[in-house]
């Protein structure tokens, strides 16, 4: 059986999972497509044989549609993700799931109330092989208990609409889900150091930053976000147990030896560095729909994403170190 799904937002990040899920998932295609943009939807649409609709909420509800993808702008997404639960239906959401954590309570309130998961979101580094990698070293007690975490998250530039809050809530947002996940501990505190700005970008935001969290067992992770380092797009991570280290791999490419040197190219953008995890992310996805039981990043991991980033966001602005409150999470989400 083929499921039909249905794109809401066809921008940059829409019409490249629409590519994934024409030409490299099995199992699924796209019927019907929607953006703000109808000229925009109409295109892609033409390009894989598919309808373009009015409305997101028209591709939602239409009868042809199994399962949803919602790639529009982030304040939109709140409104989509409450209409496919509405509507019974799987909903694949990109990061983030809200922009407010109350949206995101909404969510989940949605879902349990319909009693059965239907929402996924879109934190591809848990599809990434090095990061899965280094998740089974320490689920397998390989390096002890983990007491700290380096990390960097650096983007060779951005654009001039990119403001410091985005460093937290565009961008460290995909370490704050990792940390969460790799470490299986919760996030309890954050704050945010300013170095000194970088001259070679916008004289209103403040890159690089640096961001401190703990977690509830006491862990603790160094993130420096610089996301207009020049040089390319760089991931690092490395993890501190008691009785060992493990490090995140550089994606692999060839080593020259030429003229007295020894190098090697730095990726250039996510789209490169994350591909093949996007890729799995929706293998998975499809495949956790044809088994009936959704298994990737949940609701309550878009919500406890949501309310770390504010307490970061907090952080940023007064300087201090801010504690981040999460609900109780319900069993419906697991332990
Ligand atoms: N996982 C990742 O690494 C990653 C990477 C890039 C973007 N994203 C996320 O994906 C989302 C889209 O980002 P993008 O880079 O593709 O942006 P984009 O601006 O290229 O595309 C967004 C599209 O949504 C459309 N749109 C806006 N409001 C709409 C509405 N109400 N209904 C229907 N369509 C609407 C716009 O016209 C546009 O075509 C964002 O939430 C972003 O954070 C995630
Ligand atoms: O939206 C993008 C995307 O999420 C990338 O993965 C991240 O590196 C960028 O900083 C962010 O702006």
């Amino acid at each position: 059986m083929t499921i039909h799904i249905g794109v809401v937002g066809t921008g940059m990040i829409g019409q490249d999972h629409i590519r994934r899920i024409t030409d490299v998932v099995t199992g699924a295609d796209v019927v019907a497509v929607a953006d703000v943009d109808f000229d925009r939807a109409e295109e892609v649409a033409s390009g894989i044989n598919a309808r373009a609709l009015p409305t997101g909420h028209d591709v939602i509800n239409d009868s042809l549609v199994d399962a949803v993808v919602v790639t529009s702008w982030g304040p939109t997404h709140a409104e989509y993700v409450l209409a496919a639960i509405e509507a019974g239906k799987y909903v694949f959401c990109e990061k983030p799931l809200a922009t407010t954590a109350e949206d995101c309570l909404r969510i989940i309130e949605a879902e349990q109330a319909f009693g059965r998961r239907l929402v996924q979101v879109g934190f591809m580094r848990r599809y990434d092989a090095g990061y899965r990698s280094m998740k089974r070293v320490i689920d397998g007690g390989e390096i002890g208990s983990p007491l700290v975490m380096h990390c960097a998250h650096r983007n060779r530039t951005v654009p001039e609409s990119y403001h410091s809050e985005m460093a937290v809530q565009d961008t460290a947002v995909h370490e704050i889900d990792t940390v969460r996940w790799l470490l299986d501990d919760e996030i309890v505190s954050a704050q945010v150091i300013k170095p000194r700005k970088t001259t070679k970008r916008f004289e209103h935001l403040q890159d690089p930053q640096i961001m401190l969290f703990e977690t509830a067992s006491g862990a603790r992770i160094d993130l420096e976000v610089f996301v207009n380092c020049q040089y390319g797009y760089d991931i690092q991570c490395e993890t501190v147990g008691e009785t060992g280290v493990v490090r995140l791999p550089d994606p692999a490419d060839v080593w020259l030896r030429s003229s007295a040197q020894l190098r090697t190219n730095v990726l250039q953008g996510w789209e490169q560095r994350f591909a093949a995890a996007f890729d799995l992310e929706f293998v998975e996805w499809v495949a956790s729909m044809h088994d009936g039981r959704l298994a990737g990043p949940s609701a309550w991991d878009g919500y406890a994403a949501a309310v770390i980033t504010d307490a970061t966001t907090e952080a940023l602005h007064s300087g201090r170190v801010v504690a981040v409150t999460l609900k109780d999470r319900p069993a419906f989400y697991g332990s």
